[in-house]
């Protein structure tokens, strides 16, 4: 089974305007309320795709319950730890550029932790715990390195991402997979990487740390992935970007999606560039069918660190 795990569940509310401007009234066209928070998304998407799995976090008061009905009623299946607080709103502004406003996360009780723990010591070889979003400060990471260690133990595939401070600690947890865009792996080394030629560079030093698979996402500039025997290169697709909110976890459902149905890494990586550019081209995740068709123009390059240029 695939588990995913948010542990800051968000509403995102969407909404489009053609131009947002800081400071004034703005009135707006078109808006949504999408379940969201990076795990929830994975889930979705991993429905859309036909991958039984289950999403797990903290949810709580009318926000929380929202998020709740709109999956089961999607078909995703739930079970999410209530939490007292009101599960967060996050602000997406649509315009001529993406603005994003998101909340804090929820403040933890221990045994609402050791709930979540015991979930996890539950799973079986082979499961996959994907764990994705934002880790509220309040909690220790050392609750997370227990969480990973659960993992390796049990022979459970660790799937990160998330950002800042906690991800810096838990890649020394030798995740199956990460996947930080450009921004995030220079947070990593405290850098600013700009370009394929340096994303590759940095990735390569985590996979010699011991992590599995490493796929650094570029927005409209595509993807790498990088592993212990091989680098390729994606370039995305092309097409009208209507919300890229929700991209990077559309790729990490195709390539964990794939992967379990018995694809090699490079096709998984593929599909899921696929998935994510699916997801840029529409207001809400991507449909099965939209990364199919998408799926040809995903050129893969394989590259070394001699023959990037950007
Ligand atoms: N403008 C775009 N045009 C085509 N494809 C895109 C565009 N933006 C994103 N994508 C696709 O989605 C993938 C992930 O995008 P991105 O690097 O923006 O992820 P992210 O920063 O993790 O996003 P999020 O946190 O919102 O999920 C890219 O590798 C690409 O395949
Ligand atoms: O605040 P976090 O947890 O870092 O990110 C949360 C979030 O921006 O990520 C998803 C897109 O990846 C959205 O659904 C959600 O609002």
């Amino acid at each position: 089974m695939i588990y995913t795990c948010t542990i800051t569940p968000s509403i995102d509310y969407t909404t489009y305007l053609p131009k947002f401007k800081t400071g004034k009234l703005n009135r707006t066209n078109d808006v949504h309320y999408y379940p969201g928070g990076k795990g929830i998304n994975v889930s979705r998407v991993l429905s859309r795709l036909g991958t039984p799995n289950q999403a797990l976090g903290f949810a709580g008061g009318f926000t929380g319950h929202y998020i709740e009905e709109f999956l089961q009623t999607e078909g995703v299946a739930t079970d999410f730890i209530q939490t007292e607080e009101i599960t967060r709103i996050n602000v997406k502004i649509k315009s001529d550029e993406e603005t994003e406003l998101n909340g804090p996360g929820p403040a933890l009780n221990e045994g609402q932790l050791s709930e979540l723990a015991e979930k996890v010591r539950a799973m079986e070889k082979g499961d996959w715990f994907v764990l994705a979003g934002s880790l509220p400060d309040s909690i220790p990471i050392s609750y997370f390195m227990e969480l990973a260690d659960i993992c390796r133990n049990r022979e459970i595939r660790f799937v990160l991402d998330t950002s800042g401070p906690a991800l810096k600690e838990l890649v020394k947890a030798k995740p199956f997979l990460i996947k930080p865009n450009e921004h995030e792996l220079g947070e990593l080394f405290d850098i600013e990487i700009s370009g394929k030629q340096q994303a590759l560079s940095y990735a390569s030093k985590l996979i010699e740390s011991g992590l599995g698979h490493v796929i650094v996402s570029m927005g409209g500039e595509g993807a790498l992935l990088v592993t212990k025997d091989e680098a390729v290169s994606a370039k995305a697709p092309k097409g009208q970007v209507v919300n890229t909110v929700g991209s990077g976890d559309s790729l990490v459902s195709g390539f964990i999606a794939s992967y379990a149905n018995g694809f090699d890494a490079i096709k998984a990586f593929r599909y899921g560039v696929a998935c994510g550019s699916a997801t840029a081209f529409r207001s809400d995740l991507c449909e099965k069918q939209d990364a199919e068709a998408l799926l040809s123009q995903v050129v893969l390059h394989p590259i070394n660190k001699e023959d990037v240029t950007s």
